[in-house]
């Protein structure tokens, strides 16, 4: 029996070496790391020149740990050297020259680049599972809050969507005559939306959701005040045009705010109503507090006539304070709040789409 060379293929990471031997049913392995970094391999088995002993040995181009993995299988022997160092190797073997029977195993080869981006990609995922494990780990109840968040921001979608529907139905049938009757259409299910929303408030409070707590009490206070101060204590202005703009505007942002808080409750996300979500907002919060600034306005003489709401004063400084000179004073506010929320929305935007870019280079 001839001791033959069999073809060997190599490919490489930043941390190993992979060798593929040609040599199938391979029996009697021995396969060794000498002390000057060169791997021996002596083993009997079917190679290119049919059953026979086969033998060969690499001296490796920088060094490698002793402890070597390899398996035989019915066609190959596969063997793994892990280097010392993790770097990138331009060749495999200290000799400038490449041995006749060693070439590169196509199925495995990766140039530097690709390699790294495979390296990047796993240590990602490794991070990524230790993050789901430690959330998971850190808190039981994670299923039972984003099932009442779910289901919270599922019920607030149906009813704006309700009202959104029913508004944009009554438009194409009745034209502007629509904008005078939507309060009597709409206000039972807005309010029922409203009085829910101050779960916003309280959501951010107990932790459940990153919403800053500032912005959402600005937003669910400016709202309810509009709603249920303006609106739902004086008749005269139920039958106003101004509502159908402030209830329209209103739930225009949230029928895409809420289905887009649905999807994150469980880990989705359409790129396209994330797009809506931190984008509509520029035109429909200045539209939105102009809106609810001209209904503030249009109740100042309803208040000062009907002295509804009116402070009672010590009788030196005359008789009340008409509510107007509150409802003024919240103009200012208003403004102020406007502002607030404007920059936070506008923070979300930008961090939205700076940290999505990052994510994707
Ligand atoms: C007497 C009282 C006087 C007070 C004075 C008040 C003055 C008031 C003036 C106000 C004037 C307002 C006039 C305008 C009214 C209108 O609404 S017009 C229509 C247009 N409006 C809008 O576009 C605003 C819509 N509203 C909002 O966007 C919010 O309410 C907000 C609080 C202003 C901002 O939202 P925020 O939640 O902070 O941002 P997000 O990026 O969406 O969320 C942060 C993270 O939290 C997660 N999250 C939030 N809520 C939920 C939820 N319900 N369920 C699940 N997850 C939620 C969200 O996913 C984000 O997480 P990450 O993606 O991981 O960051």
């Amino acid at each position: 029996m001839q001791i033959l060379t069999p073809h060997v293929y190599w490919a490489q990471r930043h941390g190993e070496i992979f060798l593929r031997v040609e040599l199938s049913d391979a029996k009697n392995l021995d396969i060794n790391l000498q002390e000057n970094n060169t791997l021996h391999f002596r083993a009997l088995g079917h190679g290119a020149k049919g059953e026979n002993e086969y033998k060969f040995s690499l001296e490796f181009l920088e060094p490698v740990r002793p402890e070597i993995n390899h398996k035989s299988t019915q066609r190959q022997v596969d063997i793994k050297v892990k280097k010392r160092e993790e770097r990138w190797w331009d060749r495999l073997t200290l000799q400038e020259k490449k041995p006749v029977f060693l070439a590169p195993d196509f199925d495995r080869w990766l140039d530097e680049s690709d390699a790294e981006m495979e390296l990047q990609a796993k240590e990602e995922a490794k991070i990524n599972k230790i993050s789901v494990e430690s959330r998971v780990r850190q808190d039981p109840y994670l299923g039972l809050k984003k099932g009442y968040l779910f289901m919270y921001n599922l019920v607030q979608f149906l009813g704006f969507s309700w009202i959104f529907v029913n508004m944009t139905v009554r438009l194409f049938i009745l034209g502007q005559d629509s904008f005078y009757d939507t309060f009597h259409t709409t206000a039972d299910m807005m309010y029922f939306c409203q009085m829910m929303a101050v779960l916003e408030i309280i959501n951010p409070l107990l932790g459940l959701v990153k919403t800053g707590f500032f912005p959402a009490m600005i937003q669910v206070s400016g709202r309810n005040t509009i709603l249920f101060v303006i609106f739902g204590s004086l008749e005269e202005m139920q039958n106003k045009a101004v509502v159908f703009f402030v209830f329209y505007l209103w739930s225009t942002i949230e029928i895409f705010r809420y289905p887009f808080y649905m999807l994150a409750c469980i880990g989705t996300e359409w790129k396209l109503l994330t797009w809506l979500r931190y984008t509509l907002w520029i035109p429909l919060y200045p539209l939105g507090s102009i809106a609810e600034a001209v209904a503030v306005i249009q109740s100042l003489p309803i208040f000062d006539e009907s002295s509804l709401f009116s402070l009672p004063l010590p009788a030196v400084m005359g008789h009340s304070l008409s509510f107007s000179y509150v409802l003024q004073l919240y103009l200012v506010l208003m403004f102020l709040g406007l502002f607030i929320n404007f920059r936070h929305l506008y923070k979300q935007r930008r961090r939205r789409y700076r940290s999505r870019k990052r994510k994707v280079h």
